[in-house]
């Protein structure tokens, strides 16, 4: 049985990774979602061990210790990270893992899985961008102002991504990314069939 395809979705705060992943969860039934740990706070409706694994700096500096995550970064004040086990169990029982993690973390990640598939979410503005994440109504004003800041950076990493997705409608960024993920099925690769 050939390994499982690791994909990586990234995009600054807001633009619909959440959302984008959560629509492709009912399209593409070889796909695993990776459930990440992090330290912030849940916001309302946020389960542990489904939207997050939510934990204390000292249970995550723990996690780190032990070599448990595959990749970690500090994200406007806390850290966020992908659990190590579980993505590689899901590649080896050959179905696809996709990661919606921050670029940090996706940078790391490229550097352990070059043969991964970097997907980078845009919006389709930055006054979209920013209306979407104060819309969503879950982040402080400061939080915001933060995220927002750093996501002009995090757009100017999109070069070391393979693929740049628009998020201008869902059903749409969803298509693009499904074919993506099919193309890449397609490839020829060295180690064969
Ligand atoms: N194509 C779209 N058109 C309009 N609104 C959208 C679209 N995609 C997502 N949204 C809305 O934008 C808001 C942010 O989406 P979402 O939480 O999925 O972003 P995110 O990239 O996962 O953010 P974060 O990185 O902060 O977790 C939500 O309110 C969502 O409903
Ligand atoms: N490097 C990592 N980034 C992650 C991980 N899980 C989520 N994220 C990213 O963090 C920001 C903020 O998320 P939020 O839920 O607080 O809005 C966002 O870009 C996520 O994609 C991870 O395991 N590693």
């Amino acid at each position: 049985m050939s390994k499982g395809l690791l994909i990586v979705l990234s995009g600054p705060s807001g633009v619909g990774k959440g959302t984008v992943c959560n629509a492709l969860r009912g399209k593409m039934d070889n796909l695993v979602y990776s459930v990440s740990a992090t330290t912030r706070n849940p916001r309302v409706g946020e389960e542990d061990g489904v939207n997050y694994f939510f934990k204390s700096r000292d249970q995550f500096t723990d996690m780190i210790e032990h070599d448990q995550l595959l990749e970690y970064a500090e994200y406007v004040g806390n850290y966020y990270g992908t659990p190590r086990d579980f993505v590689e169990q899901t590649l080896l029982s050959g179905k696809d893992i996709i990661l919606e993690i921050e670029v940090q973390g996706a940078l790391k990640v490229k550097e352990k899985f070059p043969e991964g598939i970097f997907i980078f979410l845009l919006p389709p503005s930055l006054d979209e961008l920013e209306g979407r994440i104060r819309g969503r109504g879950t982040e402080s004003q400061a939080t915001i102002e933060h995220r927002l800041s750093v996501a002009v950076d995090e757009i100017g990493l999109m070069e070391h991504y393979d693929y740049a997705v628009v998020n201008d409608q869902i059903d749409q960024a969803c298509k693009r990314i499904e074919s993506i993920v099919i193309a890449e099925h397609c490839k020829v690769r060295s180690s064969g069939i």
